[in-house]
């Protein structure tokens, strides 16, 4: 498709984002067209001026009825006062209101555009770059932003300029009009010409601000990976390839545009010589009223030099419109995960977890899990065993709704999680995921995380219980000391209780604990699991766990193996069915034979 009409289509498209900006935008565009009109005038007044010096009472203000030239003159200065004035005061307006659209539409666009992208589906994260998505956010936005605060004006200023100064023309003299006019189409068709090529370029460029700023964030994250490896200079390299693919990139789109000035510079060269010579001789032949004679050139002038800036719009436009539709794309990815937002899950919610024949499959991959079926009564703990990559974060995954099975449902209290909103399913759920994320931010803004508000005792409490408080206290800051980015202040086993501690004080009526402990020692690990007795006191637990000594007394053990259920039942039946469990307790615990082949848990 044309890259001019690609434009057009996000011009329209934007055009109909912004329809609650209708007022404002009409209001900005109806100040820059009068201002422009103001702009156009004294150009006009010294072709009248020059009329009166040269007519005196026989001038084309004479008509009006002042009769004395000094009349006219003084009648002149006031107009001339007047029009300045509202130029000015039209100037003030149109930048106000500009300034103003384009600072609310950015900050509107890029809040609409983040709310969207935090309903998306965790699928839609797998397979974009989070760099990516600040770009667009960031610099996209103040793109557009960028054509707003000067662009759109220039535009719209430049066809109020064609248009009057046309008119003038051709009520003074068709023929010169026409002689002024010639090089337009051919500015116009430059201009065309120019966005034409220019598009794919400021696409191009686009994506390479994508690319760089994703490079940045994944290596300014993975900056302990980097040191380790001491790889800084293979990941400066690196960074400087994508700059520079960046620079590649912005000078193709700036090899288009110098050479569009220079081309345009001489078009008017020779609207401008036909008008200056042909409207000379016609008024030294007296076919030409010297005043019309000097409006026509000042008013060549006037019309033919904004177009040179017309190329710099463009390319702003063209910029901003490449931006608009990485930014509108993105607003209109459709969320997978339906939320069935005015349909709560009965309450109070008891806990009963079911899967029902739950198939589903990473559509990058291939792999996930195979007519899972499993049930846990309310308050029970059910414990998920398996190989690494055997399937058990999925089905906590497929629990949360973070994808949907393909087949087979899942069930809370007997209420598939399909037909329930995602914000009473997520709340009635404590995770405490393998990957713990802190926010920057206090210890207590992190334990609060999911319970604004919370009251210092209870916040103590589940400290406590993730045997969290006791480090907790040894702090200089206590609750108040600041984690770090993520959480870099504190260590692997620190940040895990804290994790822990966040889903305790939210009381979940189930709480999901993957590897919630494998970064803590073994003897904090055994005072959580004293803890997790009392925490499992009426809720539902499902426990992940390598370390199969913190799951023997789990109501139930579910072995998973390449994403089926292969074993289940309670530790003692496990140990005594022979089968993978007991094979990996005893390698576990040091029984194993050497004939046993453990399963890699
Ligand atoms: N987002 C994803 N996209 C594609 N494939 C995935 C994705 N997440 C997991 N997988 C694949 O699905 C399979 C099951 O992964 P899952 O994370 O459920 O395993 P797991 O049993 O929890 O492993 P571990 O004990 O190592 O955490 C693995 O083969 C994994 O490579």
């Amino acid at each position: 498709m044309a890259s001019n009409t690609l434009s057009f289509q996000a011009l329209v498209r934007l055009l109909r984002y912004a329809k609650g900006y209708r007022r404002r935008i009409l209001a900005a565009t109806t100040c820059s067209i009068i201002n422009r009109l103001f702009d156009i005038a004294p150009e006009i007044l010294i072709g009248v001026a020059i009329d009166v010096v040269v007519n005196r009472e026989d001038s084309f203000i004479a008509l009006l009825g002042f009769t004395m030239p000094q009349e006219q003159i003084l009648m002149l200065a006031v107009l001339t006062f007047l029009i300045w004035a509202g130029e000015s005061l039209f100037e003030y307006f149109y930048e106000i209101l500009w300034c103003n659209l384009a600072q609310r539409l950015q900050a509107d666009l890029r809040q609409d555009t983040y709310e969207h992208v935090q309903r998306l589906d965790i699928s839609f994260f797998e397979s974009q770059s989070s760099g990516r998505l600040v770009a667009i956010m960031n610099d996209d936005v103040n793109q557009l932003e960028r054509f707003l605060n000067g662009g759109a004006n220039s535009l719209i200023q430049t066809g109020v300029t064609v248009v009057a100064v046309g008119i003038v023309f051709f009520v003074l003299s068709p023929l010169i009009a026409l002689l002024a006019f010639t090089p337009i189409p051919l500015i116009i068709w430059g201009a065309f010409f120019f966005q034409r090529k220019a598009s794919p370029l400021y696409s191009n460029v686009r994506e390479k601000v994508g690319d760089l700023s994703s490079r940045l964030s994944n290596n300014l994250s993975g900056i302990a990976t980097i040191k380790s490896f001491t790889a800084e200079v293979r990941e400066a390299e690196r960074l400087k390839a994508a700059s520079e693919a960046y620079v590649e990139a912005n000078h193709q789109a700036i090899r288009i545009s110098s050479a569009f000035i220079p081309v345009i510079r001489m078009a008017i060269l020779v609207g401008f010589l036909a008008t200056f010579t042909v409207g000379g001789m016609l008024a030294l032949e007296d076919s030409l009223n010297v005043g019309a004679y000097g409006v026509l050139v000042f008013l060549t002038q006037r019309l033919l030099w904004p177009l040179t800036g017309l190329a710099e719009v463009i390319d702003l436009y063209e910029r901003a419109m490449a931006s608009t539709r990485r930014i509108l794309d993105l607003l209109e990815v459709p969320v997978m995960v339906k939320d069935k937002s005015g349909q709560p899950l009965s309450q109070p919610v008891r806990g009963r977890v079911s899967f029902e024949g739950v198939s589903f499959h990473y559509e990058s991959s291939g792999m996930g899990v195979d007519g899972v079926s499993l049930h846990v009564p309310a308050g029970n703990t059910l414990a998920l065993v398996g190989a690494t990559g055997s399937g058990k974060s999925t089905l906590i995954k497929l629990l949360l709704r973070f994808y949907d099975p393909q087949q087979g449902q899942v069930c809370i209290d007997g209420q598939p999680i399909r037909e329930v909103s995602l914000c009473s399913l997520r709340q009635a759920i404590g995770l405490v995921s393998q990957e713990v994320y802190l926010f920057e931010g206090s210890i207590r803004d992190n334990i609060t995380y999911g319970r604004p508000g919370a009251c210092e005792t209870d916040i103590a409490e589940a400290a406590r219980m993730a045997e969290a408080w006791d480090f907790i206290q040894t702090l200089p800051e206590g609750l108040d000391t600041l984690v770090g980015e993520r959480g870099v202040r504190l260590s692997g086993g620190q940040r895990q209780r804290l994790s822990l501690a966040r889903a305790l004080l939210t009381d979940p009526p189930i709480l999901v604990l993957d590897e919630a402990t494998s970064a803590v020692d073994n003897e904090t690990e055994a005072a959580i699991q004293r803890s997790l007795q009392r925490i499992g006191y009426g809720r539902t637990v499902i426990i992940i766990a390598h370390r199969l000594s913190t799951i023997v007394h789990a109501d139930e053990i579910i072995v998973i193996d390449q994403g089926r259920v292969a074993e289940q039942g309670t530790h003692t039946e496990l140990l005594e069915a022979e089968g993978r469990y007991a094979t990996q307790w005893r390698v576990q615990t040091g029984m194993a034979k050497a004939v046993d082949v453990p399963l890699p848990c």
